[in-house]
């Protein structure tokens, strides 16, 4: 099947962007994973789809599928990079877009200076929605908020704070993410039997209550030079351990993503994340058919 695709990228994170607003592709899993691959497809983190509106007051609809070829509920550096598209594109005139995405709706603004906010909605803490499973765990409560003792493989085991953005993120301190065990940990957490839908795992090192250093490893995909959710998770998760200011620059490995969060006693304020959105090339491509 031949299809046009848009590569872009948001502070690293890279995409292939689908067009479905005039009728849909139908791929499958495979063909997702294909589109993914580096070496055999085009290359990417993640697979967005644009489709159009699905209810009055919304824009879009906004689909994503990781490198794995699995659909999940949310994807940050990918929502600035869809409003970035839909703009360019001419998809529309509104500013901000209002989307939906799997579990409700965002709102995307291109700001001025071409940077993109999203409103990217509240925190979720409620162990039973993210999904994790605390139970027979003691939590760590020596800062202002629990950490959970996640059994490792040996003797180890992984203090996490649990939050949910629409996807679920496990978020480890760290004294420097680039000696952080990110490589031998992370696959352990984004497995763990203890997040029965997987997590993302976040490594977050904590510069000064403004200034924070993060790397992920992304759930359906691996280690990615940025993750928006992830940035949103930690920057929540370091503002209830009592660690950060309502306003944090977050540092990955392919740019800066600002984040603010007021939070207020029922943890519920909506989380703003601003960062860089780029197109990089347009293609077409065959995509195989026959895929197992
Ligand atoms: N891997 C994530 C989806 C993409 C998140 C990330 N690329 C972002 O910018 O938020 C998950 O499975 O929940």
């Amino acid at each position: 099947m031949r299809i046009r695709f848009t590569k872009m990228q948001g502070a690293g994170n890279d995409f292939v962007v689908l067009d479905e607003t005039r009728g849909r592709l139908g791929l499958s899993a495979a063909q997702y994973r294909w589109l993914a691959d580096r070496h055999f497809g085009v290359g990417a983190d993640q697979i967005l789809t644009v489709r159009p509106s699905p209810a009055p007051g919304l824009d879009f609809e906004y689909v994503i599928h990781n490198a794995d070829g699995g659909e999940v509920e949310h994807c940050g550096n990918g929502a600035r990079c869809f409003v970035r598209y839909v703009t360019d594109k001419r998809l529309t005139d509104r500013n901000p877009v209002r989307v939906k995405v799997r579990n409700g709706q965002i709102s995307l603004a291109l700001d001025p200076d071409g940077r993109v906010t999203v409103d990217m909605g509240a925190p979720v803490f409620d162990h039973a929605r993210v999904p994790f499973d605390g139970s027979g765990l003691t939590p760590d409560r020596k800062l202002a908020w629990e950490r959970w003792p996640l059994p490792l493989a040996g003797a180890e085991s992984a203090p996490v704070a649990v939050v949910s953005m629409g996807n679920p993120h496990a978020v480890l301190l760290v004294d420097d993410v680039d000696l952080a065990p990110v490589a031998s940990w992370g696959p352990q957490i984004e497995r763990h039997v203890r997040f029965p839908a997987r997590v993302n795992a976040g490594f977050l090192q904590v510069v000064s209550r403004r200034e924070v250093r993060l790397r992920v490893f992304e759930r359906g995909v691996g280690e990615t030079l940025a993750c928006g959710t992830g940035a949103c998770a930690a920057v929540v998760a370091g503002i209830r351990l009592g660690l950060l200011d309502a306003r944090v620059d977050v540092h990955t490995r392919g740019g800066v993503l600002t984040i603010a969060w007021q939070d207020t006693p029922a943890h519920d304020a909506p989380v703003m994340m601003t960062g860089p959105a780029t197109t990089v090339f347009e293609g077409e491509v065959d995509v195989p058919d026959d895929l197992a």
